[in-house]
């Protein structure tokens, strides 16, 4: 076993605190990151975590340490979402009622501009790897902690609408991140993974989870009830 070497919040940002957490060296330790609107949060939002951390657990590869909520903030120009601080207190009180291992990161919601998402994991991965960050292990080394972006398949399906994702970014995203990948009713993710050039030459990096009773509630569903 080793420890987290940090007993500060993980994130300055964040609603909840790591502190000392126990890590199994024998496993790669994982947080996971969904970037969203979250205009509002919808329970689905907080299965998919779930989910993921199932599918996670079974494949015994990782430990999960975490997995953060990141809301864009007011410059992302969808129309009809609620504003950033708004949307952010909403993700906030969910997971405090229904979670020990959620949290929410406000630095991509407090940007001035709008952030990409490769730019949002690579702002965790300076929080949670740089400075001397990551995980302490029992013979003093430093391990890096894994970041995994969260994701439901139209988002990954969006990977492939021209001129919304840059081919970089999803190098970047797919290669040094990853993705854990939510079915959702609409978009043939396992369809999709063949066709895409990029996420096919990433497909290790990829790992898409079934939703074995298929829920479609949307956040625009709930907005124009
Ligand atoms: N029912 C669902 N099944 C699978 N993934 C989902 C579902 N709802 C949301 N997600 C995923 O959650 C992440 C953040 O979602 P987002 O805030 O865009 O919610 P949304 O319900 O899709 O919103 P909107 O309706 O405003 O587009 C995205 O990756 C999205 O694919
Ligand atoms: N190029 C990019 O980095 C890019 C493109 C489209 C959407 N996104 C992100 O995907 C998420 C999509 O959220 P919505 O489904 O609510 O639009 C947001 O976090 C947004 O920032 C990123």
């Amino acid at each position: 076993m080793a420890f987290i070497a940090r007993a500060e919040p993980i994130l300055p940002s964040h609603t909840k605190t790591f502190i000392l957490i126990t890590v199994d060296e024998s496993k790669t330790p994982l947080v996971i990151v969904a970037c969203g609107s979250f205009s509002p949060i919808t329970y689905l939002h907080l299965r998919m975590f779930e989910m993921a951390k199932d599918n996670i657990v079974e494949r015994g590869e990782y430990e999960i340490l975490a997995g953060y909520y990141s809301p864009v903030s007011d410059h992302y120009k969808k129309e009809g979402l609620a504003p950033a601080h708004h949307r952010r207190r909403m993700c906030e009180l969910a997971v405090s009622s229904t979670s020990d291992w959620l949290m929410v990161d406000a630095w991509e919601s407090l940007q001035k501009d709008y952030q990409r998402t490769a730019v949002v994991l690579d702002h965790f991965d300076l929080e949670l790897n740089g400075d001397e960050g990551g995980v302490r292990l029992k013979n003093g080394e430093r391990k890096n902690i894994k970041i995994m972006l969260l994701a439901g398949g139209d988002l990954i399906a969006s990977f492939g609408h021209p001129g919304v994702w840059s081919p970089l970014d999803l190098h970047h995203i797919l290669d040094k991140y990853g993705c854990i990948i939510i079915e959702r009713t609409g978009t043939d993710v396992y369809g999709f993974l063949l066709s895409h050039d990029i996420v096919y030459s990433h497909r290790k990096n990829v790992i898409v989870i079934k939703q074995l009773i298929h829920n479609d509630i949307s956040s625009t569903k709930i907005r124009q009830v």
